[in-house]
């Protein structure tokens, strides 16, 4: 770990995200707290990685948590599950035991992926190609997964879009499109899953993987903000009908956990990370891994009674964004001092 002074603009050019970077780092200074002294930096594969040095309280476990062979006999259906976060619960699931099923559009992907895992855990792992924005090709790729596998005691719908833009940048098309993968494409998997196990008699544990921001929404990834929301309200509401069929409906929320998708759409220059550690209480990013097993648990008959359920996994940066005197953590002790003596000298009102 090396320290390193903030505000290199690296090889970026044009001139707003100079002017959006210089002005983040003014605001550093100014805030006293957090400077270039406060701020680490990990280099590792060619990706930085920022996190304060408070970070160490909170080191990352990353082995697996469940007990071995907690899921032998299970079949897991995961969608999205060639890269980023879909692919680590993939690999802890088949650790533990699951065949597993993933499920996207890049079938050379997904084909990589099950391999690699396949070849690691001993236990099978199967690549489907589909897109979940055409109800059609979800219901060919459940019949396929029923011939392999049959039908799964696991589902997470874990597939998802984004990009950040100015809502008055976006088109009609671009909403459609994430708004087709995040919330259409969540009902189309569940429902035909549904439908089929309800038909079969077989219970199963759902589990969607939406963001923080569902819950207050957020500008610049304005149809993201509204499908993950919609997500929510279907995970609920089914939570509550499907209860008598044996099906259990949960959803995490994670904060920022590198994938390269993710942040190659999100935050494309590295230019918002440094800010965004800022406001993380723990001082760090969330694992892939850290999920991983969180996703297990809330699947596993461990979690039997847990339905309905919305896990906020973030390391502390929504309620920090929220708080109205949170800033007030940049003040330092000198400064606490002054603003103690003017507060107890002013008399009345
Ligand atoms: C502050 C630091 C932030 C760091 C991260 C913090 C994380 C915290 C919370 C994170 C939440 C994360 C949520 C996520 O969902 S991350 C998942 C990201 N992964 C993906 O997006 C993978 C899949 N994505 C894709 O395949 C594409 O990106 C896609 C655009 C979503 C879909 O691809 P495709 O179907 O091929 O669509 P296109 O034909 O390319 O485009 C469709 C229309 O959308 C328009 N469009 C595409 N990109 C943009 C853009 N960047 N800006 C504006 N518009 C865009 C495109 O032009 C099409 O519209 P049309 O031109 O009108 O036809
Ligand atoms: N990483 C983060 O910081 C956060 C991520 N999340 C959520 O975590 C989940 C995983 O994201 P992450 O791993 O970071 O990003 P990825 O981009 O790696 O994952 C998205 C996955 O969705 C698949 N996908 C996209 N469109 C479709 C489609 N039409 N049909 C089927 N599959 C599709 C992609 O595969 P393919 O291209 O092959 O179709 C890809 O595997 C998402 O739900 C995201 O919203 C939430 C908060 C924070």
């Amino acid at each position: 770990m090396v320290p390193v002074s903030v505000g290199q603009a690296g090889n970026v050019s044009g001139l707003l995200l100079s002017l959006i970077l210089s002005e983040q780092v003014q605001n550093r200074t100014d805030s006293v707290d957090f400077g270039p002294s406060q701020l680490w930096c990990h280099r590792f594969a060619g990706l930085r990685s920022y996190a304060t040095p408070h970070s160490q309280f909170f080191a990352p476990s990353e082995g697996i948590m469940l007990p071995a062979g907690s899921y032998n006999n299970k079949v897991a259906f995961i969608t999205g599950g060639g890269t980023g976060l879909g692919r680590a619960m993939t690999g802890v699931l088949s650790q533990l035991g699951a065949q597993c099923v993933i499920a996207s559009r890049k079938l050379e992907v997904l084909q990589q992926t099950a391999t690699e895992i396949s070849s690691q855990t001993g236990n099978k792992v199967h690549a489907v190609q589909c897109d979940v924005r055409d109800p059609q090709a979800v219901s060919r790729c459940v019949d396929q997964m029923v011939e392999l596998t049959g039908l799964p005691d696991v589902i997470i719908n874990n597939a998802a879009g984004n990009f950040i833009c100015p809502s008055e940048r976006l088109s009609a098309n671009g909403w459609k499109s994430i708004t087709d993968i995040v919330l259409n494409g969540t009902a189309f998997v569940t429902l035909e899953l549904g439908k089929r196990l309800i038909q079969n008699q077989k219970g199963a544990s759902f589990l969607a993987i939406t963001t923080i921001y569902a819950e207050s929404g957020s500008g610049f990834v304005v149809p993201s903000a509204s499908a993950k929301a919609g997500v929510e309200a279907l995970y609920k509401s089914l939570a509550a009908e499907w209860g008598r069929y044996g099906h259990r409906f949960n959803i995490i929320q994670p904060g920022p956990i590198r994938t390269k998708g993710a942040f190659s759409r999100l935050d494309p220059t590295g230019t918002f990370e440094k800010s965004m550690i800022g406001r993380i209480p723990t001082g760090r990013l969330g694992k892939p891994a850290e999920l991983a097993n969180l996703a297990a648990y809330l699947s596993s008959d461990y979690a039997s009674w847990m339905s309905g359920a919305v896990i906020r996994f973030d390391g502390g940066e929504y309620v920090s964004m929220a708080g109205e005197f949170n800033e007030l953590r940049k003040v330092t002790d000198d400064q606490w001092k002054m603003l103690e003596t003017m507060i107890r000298s002013t008399k009345g009102s």
